[in-house]
């Protein structure tokens, strides 16, 4: 079919073939739904239809409701845009029917797809396919009957995980829960569809309805007791969210009162939280992240990425042995060179541990594993170099070495061999400086650890061709992750961006606040950490490394003092020897270390930068506000220079880089939650208070005073990568 609609066609058996058709998922768009009511209507009236088999075009069911129509609500605000399908369609029509439907599911049934497949009499199923209800990743819950049927035939403590951590399973565990009635290759899927449905129509077969079963459920005691503890993982797992409360709540009404009176519960909420901040910021992630990977002027100009099949990784340390272990996992073989074999063998064994690590989590397998270490080899020159299709240089954040390396590379590789350099600050033109092979110089800056971390951060320089960025994007998407293509500058779009977030965290410090209360109030907002118990587990090298290269390029708007020094002439190494902010103890959680307080007041002493010696007395949401403004206010100068294509890009890069909250819907949106003016009102008094650090940006001053949004970039503008330091 290839395009959106529905088709039915009639067999000489009698069985209605309704199928799904909306490229690439079969989502279920509003024309869909209502192609479907109206399908239905025909075969329910038809004599020559005994029995329907509803099935996805394609080799897919359907990825669910459309979301694009979350989308259209949450620019409308208008909630009747939402249609009536729960009861009008799902119940009514299709459950309570009086010819049988079947549903024949292959490749994924997700959301309102898998909903749509339990309003049919039976389920057949491809052992491999996808089944899942992940609404509440999208800051909503199943809204077609799904809090109701997916309990009735799997159990409510497995629908309950099911929904409560969006967690897919697949054709055979759907058969071995009660899901499906039948596994089926593809081939045989709609023959098998086909004779169920009449078995059904000639009672041959029971005719399940799934929201009126009870005996799946358990008593009553037993019912609240899971959902009790069902909430109480909420709370653990989604402090700040609404979601998954509301569905439990839509859970328990169906226990008490029944599927059907569940069914209206669920209804009349779904459109409650449809409305919500977190499904607007969750909706906005899901496109956000789609995104990224379409780059104007390099994906839409008809080039073919080429094969990268074999990539060499300069260094073993963290970073680089991070990196081959997710290029080896996703198939692409990789040539480590270190400088001694000392260096090299303990590359090897960390990305053998890296595995291992993998393997203990069932994230491979043993077999997997040692295919991976199969495409691994390690060296100390650069003889396996002439056919390489990648380089990425990982050694330590030293521009001389990094020069001197791209200039040999460039002698030994072949001349369209791609030369990536995984720097986190420092100018790509400056690292290529001493090459003539401009054009194929690009960053490719991995998150710590690189083997699961999802953030691809793509640099490329006035120079770079589109070729090899197209090239990159390919690696990326090879490896799982998620790309961010910006321009080349101190930090690039992602550091950058958030070097203020520690920096900002110090400036309260030294104010007076109480370290701990700080990392508090950032964990409370939805940080995965404080920036303190960050920095100990980034390391104090990294801090030290970076704090002159930010100081030389963003003059007048960082902060600094010499506590870090300080802690580390104390043996202090962070998380790294046990000892930073927190004291770590195998298997505890990080303890606050209370003997700290000496060096902190020393820091503040030597600061200087209290008022009148004493410290502020401020509020939980001066402090998120303090540490988070500066951040916001420098992706505005990201923006302004257009380091970054589109302001979403920053919003991804926020949650997948940093650990933003993902239902906040990352940086950006969050502050034009907040609104420009607030924000650069803020800064304005901070800055008079307490210097530079707090300047307002050009860009949001703009955005502030013409009462527009942060995320609106300029119009037209296309990047044009600038250079600095
Ligand atoms: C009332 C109901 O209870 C409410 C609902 O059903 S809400 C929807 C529930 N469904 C979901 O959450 C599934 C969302 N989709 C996914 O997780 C993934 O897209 C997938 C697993 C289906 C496929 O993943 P993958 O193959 O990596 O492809 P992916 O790039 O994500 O998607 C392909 C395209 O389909 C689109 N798409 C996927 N699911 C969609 C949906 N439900 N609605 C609209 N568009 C959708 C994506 O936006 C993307 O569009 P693009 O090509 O223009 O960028």
């Amino acid at each position: 079919m290839g395009k959106i609609g529905l088709t039915m066609e009639v067999g000489s058996d009698g069985v209605a073939l309704i199928t799904i058709s909306n490229p690439p998922v079969n989502a279920l768009a509003l024309s869909i739904l209502t192609g479907l009511k109206e399908k239905y209507a025909e075969a329910m009236n038809r004599d020559d239809v005994k029995a329907i088999v509803l099935t996805g075009d394609a080799g897919k069911f359907s990825g669910g409701f459309d979301i694009n129509v979350f989308e259209k609500i949450h620019a409308t605000g208008n909630i009747s845009l939402l249609p009536g399908v729960s009861i009008e369609l799902l119940t009514n029509v299709i459950e309570d029917g009086k010819k049988p439907s079947v549903a024949a599911i292959q490749g994924l049934a997700l959301g309102g797809g898998l909903e749509l497949t339990m309003g049919c009499h039976a389920r057949i199923c491809t052992p491999q396919a996808l089944l899942g209800l992940p609404e509440l990743s999208l800051g909503v819950f199943p809204g077609f009957g799904g809090t109701q049927r997916l309990p009735r035939l799997v159990g409510l403590s497995k629908a309950i995980e099911m929904m409560l951590l969006s967690k897919f399973v697949s054709g055979t565990e759907g058969k071995n829960l009660g899901l499906i009635d039948e596994l089926v290759s593809s081939s045989e899927l709609l023959r098998v569809s086909r004779l169920w449905a009449l078995d059904i129509a000639d009672k041959r077969k029971p005719w399940v309805s799934s929201l009126r079963r009870t005996d799946r459920i358990g008593s009553l005691s037993e019912a609240r007791m899971i959902i009790k503890e069902a909430r109480q993982l909420s709370k653990r797992i989604a402090p700040n969210m609404p979601q998954h409360n509301a569905c439990l709540d839509v859970i328990e009404e169906g226990v008490l009162f029944g599927g059907y009176a569940g069914s209206i519960r669920e209804e009349k909420v779904f459109n409650e939280m449809v409305l919500s901040d977190t499904a607007r910021s969750l909706v906005h992630v899901f496109f956000s992240q789609r995104l990224t990977s379409k780059v104007p002027n390099i994906t839409d100009i008809g080039l073919k990425p080429r094969r990268i099949r074999k990539v060499a990784v300069i260094g073993g340390g963290l970073m680089g042995s991070g990196i081959a272990t997710s290029l080896i996992r996703n198939n692409v073989s990789v040539v480590m060179k270190e400088i001694n074999s000392k260096f090299l063998q303990k590359g090897i064994k960390t990305i053998e541990a890296n595995l291992n690590g993998l393997l203990k989590k069932k994230a491979i397998s043993k077999e997997k594993m040692n295919s991976a270490l199969s495409l691994l080899k390690g060296t100390l020159d650069y003889s396996l170099f002439r056919d390489i299709d990648m380089v990425i240089e990982a050694v330590i954040e030293k521009v001389s070495l990094k020069q001197s390396i791209f200039s040999e590379i460039e002698k030994v590789c072949r001349p369209d061999c791609i030369l990536a350099t995984n720097t986190s600050t420092i100018d790509l033109n400056i690292v290529g400086e001493k090459t003539t092979s401009q054009d194929r110089i690009i960053g490719a800056h991995f998150f710590s650890p690189a083997h699961v971390m999802p953030l691809l951060e793509i640099i490329r320089t006035e120079k770079t061709s589109p070729q090899v960025i197209l090239d990159l994007l390919e690696v990326g998407k090879i490896i799982k992750k998620v790309p961010v293509v910006v321009g080349n500058c101190t930090g690039f779009a992602v550091n950058r961006t958030f070097f203020p977030y520690t920096q900002g965290a110090h400036l309260l410090l030294h104010l007076g606040v109480d370290l701990f209360r700080i990392d508090r109030v950032i964990t409370n907002f939805g940080m995965p950490m404080g920036p303190f118990q960050l920095q100990d587990l980034a390391g104090y090298g990294v801090a030290m490394a970076v704090k002159e290269v930010f100081a030389s390029s963003f003059k007048g708007r960082t902060f600094d003092t010499e506590l870090v020094q300080m802690m580390v002439e104390m043996g202090r190494n962070g998380k790294a020897n046990g000892k930073g902010y927190y004291v770590y103890e195998r298997g505890m959680k990080p303890k606050p270390d209370p003997s700290l307080q000496p060096i902190i007041e020393k820091s503040r002493k030597l600061a200087n930068v209290m008022h009148g010696g004493k410290p502020i007395i401020i509020s939980d949401q001066d402090i998120l506000e303090m540490v988070f403004f500066p951040v916001v206010n420098e992706a505005c100068r990201v923006m302004d220079e257009n380091v970054v294509i589109r302001a979403s890009d920053i919003d991804i890069s926020s949650v997948l880089g940093m650990g933003f909250p993902r239902y906040r819907g990352g940086l950006v949106f969050w502050a034009d939650t907040l609104g420009s003016k607030y924000i650069y009102e803020r800064l304005k008094k901070w800055e008079i208070t307490y210097g530079g650090f707090f300047k307002p940006s050009r860009y949001l001053e703009e955005r502030a005073m013409n009462g527009t949004s942060l995320s609106l970039m300029a119009q037209g503008s296309t990047p044009t990568p600038i250079s600095r330091m």
